[in-house]
């Protein structure tokens, strides 16, 4: 099969390691490192409208992705604003959140979103997967992986393996749905 390129703009280096390890060979994944500016809103708003941004500057096909983690005991928050309540407050301080609260639940998910080109609206596509904060374990490469425990898991993120991480986290639900509709595109093509 030949091989696809696809333009991701991130300025995460472990969401574009993840996203190279969940798409494999078949598509070639260029990286544009750009932090891009993030309205508030819900997490679909936030890629919506980086994905437009990141179309004008790519000027052809491209995707970005909004990474969140919603506490269920605070009806999704702090969700797509995580990255803001981490660098403040710490994994510790994410599970101190919950004091006081007996439903440890959380969501992780990913929205994705996928133009054509700076002319179209963005698609999305979303994977998320249920769990709960405990207190953090495993190692911390990446962001909260330490203090989310997928539920079915023994383990939290950090403390999967990043290969079977690959095969079951909220990014390779989000990427596996851009990969079907990448497919169908092209298939029509
Ligand atoms: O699988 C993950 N496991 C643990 N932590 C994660 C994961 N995926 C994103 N994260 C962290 C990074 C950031 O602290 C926040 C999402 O914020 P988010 O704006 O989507 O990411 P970002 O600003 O780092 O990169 P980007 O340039 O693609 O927006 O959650
Ligand atoms: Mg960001």
């Amino acid at each position: 099969m030949a091989t696809q390129k696809l333009v991701f703009v991130t300025g995460n280096k472990n969401k574009l390691a993840e996203a190279r390890g969940i798409l494999g060979d078949h598509f070639q994944l260029e990286s544009v490192n750009i932090d891009l500016p993030e309205l508030q809103g819900t997490s679909q708003e936030i890629a919506s409208e980086k994905c437009r941004l990141a179309a004008k500057i790519v000027n052809g096909p491209v995707f970005v992705e909004d990474t969140g983690l919603g506490f269920n005991a605070l009806n999704g928050l702090p969700g797509p604003y995580i990255k803001w309540f981490l660098e403040s407050v710490g994994l510790e301080g994410l599970n101190k959140m919950l004091v006081g609260f007996s439903d440890k639940g959380a969501a992780a998910y990913c929205n994705i979103a996928y133009t054509t080109g700076p002319d179209n609206e963005p698609i999305l596509f979303e994977g998320r997967v249920e769990g709960k904060i405990v207190d953090a374990r495993g190692p911390t490469r990446f962001g909260w992986d330490p203090v989310f425990q997928p539920d079915g898991y023994g383990q939290t993120y950090a403390e999967i393996d990043a290969s079977v991480k690959n095969t079951m986290s909220h990014r390779f639900l989000a990427l596996c749905k851009l990969r079907e509709h990448l497919a169908k595109q092209e298939a029509q093509a």
